[in-house]
């Protein structure tokens, strides 16, 4: 396991939003403002923890395993990014689907890929695509495939206001021809795809 602190210069940020705090409330001296930048410094340092990590560092449990080819579904992981447009969250579920070819992944560092790359401004697009290069790279399985659904909330609260809608994104990839070990992929993009959205 890997860990991630702060990349990012909290004591800037805490003096930057402290200036923001000035221009949009007409009292920014009171009170309840007045720890408003030191705490959203700190929320910050946890919502960017995963800025200068790579995802695919997060997979550090691979065992070998020569017997399964057929597909390895983790479904609806819950994560909360950010939209690198407004700095209002997304948030959803992603699932991976991925067809071993000599190993196998601890199924936890999975979800450890994921919120690696939520956890940084972000398109949801580059998310899922991040999500499934880390498990090509690392694992090298036959195949894999990614499905995140999203709400934005730069879509919900504001702007066109469509709370409750739903983005769906997908990436798929597929290893060098028939895997190292000369195996032939028994499963084509489209089954993955079909397992992804038939889950659960
Ligand atoms: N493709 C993609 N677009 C996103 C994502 N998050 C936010 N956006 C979009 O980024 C776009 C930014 O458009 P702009 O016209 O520059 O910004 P805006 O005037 O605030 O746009 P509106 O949201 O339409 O009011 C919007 O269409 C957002 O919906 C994302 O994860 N992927
Ligand atoms: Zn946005």
């Amino acid at each position: 396991m890997t860990s991630a602190g702060p990349k990012i210069n909290l004591a800037a940020v805490e003096v930057a939003v402290g200036a923001i705090l000035k221009y949009i409330d007409e009292d920014s001296g009171r009170e309840g403002l007045w720890r408003t930048p030191e705490r959203v410094a700190e929320m910050y340092g946890e919502l960017f923890s995963g800025v200068g990590t790579d995802p695919a560092a997060e997979i550090d449990a691979i065992f070998s395993d020569d017997v399964t080819h057929d597909p390895v579904l983790v479904a609806d992981l819950p994560f909360y990014s950010m939209c690198e447009h407004h700095l209002l969250p997304f948030f959803g579920r992603a699932s991976l689907v991925y067809v071993p070819d000599r190993h196998i992944a601890g199924i936890s560092k999975i979800a450890r890929a994921l919120e690696t790359t939520a956890r940084r401004l972000q398109v949801q697009e580059r998310l899922t695509g991040q999500l499934a290069d880390a498990v090509m790279f690392r694992v090298k399985p036959l195949a894999v495939a990614c499905r995140v659904e999203a709400e934005h909330l730069c879509m919900s609260m504001r702007g066109i206001q469509k709370p409750g809608h739903r983005v769906i994104t997908t990436a798929i990839r597929q290893g060098p021809g028939g895997g190292e070990n000369g195996a032939t992929p028994a499963y084509t993009p489209s089954d993955l795809l079909g397992l992804l959205n038939n889950r659960g």
